[in-house]
């Protein structure tokens, strides 16, 4: 599978944010989306995951024999926010997110305690999600990307606010997940232990003039 992105462009408020932004990834690649705040970095990967409309271009998931499909059909997006509910208990919530997702691209999405184990917090999916620690619930809204299978993860800084020792965990998910084919596009400022990733620096609204003249 190849992930491709063709002149894409995309608008905020009365502005072009970016334009002209092509890619193409294959299986077991990641890109790394760099620049300042307010670069553009999120709003790309809500353009990549069919949350925004692009102003322009088009991205799309490539399969041999198939049609080219939008990406949105392949990919996790785990964005700045957990997308889990505080009153359901943290199976219910990865119950849901199974369900709804389902497999994709023939692969097969792990149990939620497998999951859990594999983010470090086996044995407590019973509890509610809004009892658990702020870290807790980030390692929980990762464990997301293991039960359901979809060979593109989006992240948005995935690991900000995390200690150190569930940073390397997850760099381990996101390294596990390309050595089986998978496709990554991280907005991060840590590296993911990733060896030669492709990197884009988004460079934001030019305003530059308009700094000047103040
Ligand atoms: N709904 C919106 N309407 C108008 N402008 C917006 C909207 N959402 C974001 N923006 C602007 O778009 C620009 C890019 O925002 P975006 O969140 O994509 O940047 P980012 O590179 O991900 O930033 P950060 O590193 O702070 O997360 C910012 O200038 C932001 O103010």
């Amino acid at each position: 599978m190849r992930l491709i992105a063709r002149n894409l462009a995309a608008r905020r408020g009365e502005d072009l944010l970016f334009s002209g932004i092509s890619l193409v990834l294959s299986k077991g690649e990641a890109l790394v989306l760099t620049g300042r705040n307010g670069s553009g970095k999120s709003t790309l990967l809500r353009v990549l995951a069919g949350l925004m409309r692009p102003e322009m271009g088009e991205a799309l998931c490539e399969s041999p024999g198939d049609e080219p499909r939008p990406v949105r059909e392949f990919s996790h997006y785990l964005g700045h926010r957990n997308g889990m509910k505080a009153e359901l208990t943290v199976a219910e919530n990865l119950a849901f997110w199974k369900t709804f997702l389902g497999d994709h691209d023939k692969g097969c999405g792990i149990a939620i305690e497998e999951a859990a184990d594999r983010v470090g917090l086996g044995g407590i999916t019973h509890l509610p999600y809004g009892y658990l620690s702020a870290g807790q619930q980030r390692r929980f809204a990762m464990a997301r990307l293991l039960v359901a299978h979809r060979p593109v993860w989006l992240l948005d800084e995935p690991t900000a606010a995390l200690d150190s020792a569930a940073d390397s965990l997850f760099s381990s998910l996101v390294r596990a997940h390309l050595s089986a084919g998978g496709l990554v596009v991280a907005a991060t400022h840590q590296p993911l232990g990733l060896d030669a990733p492709q990197r884009l620096e988004m460079k934001g609204f030019d305003h530059t003039s308009l700094e000047k003249a103040f």
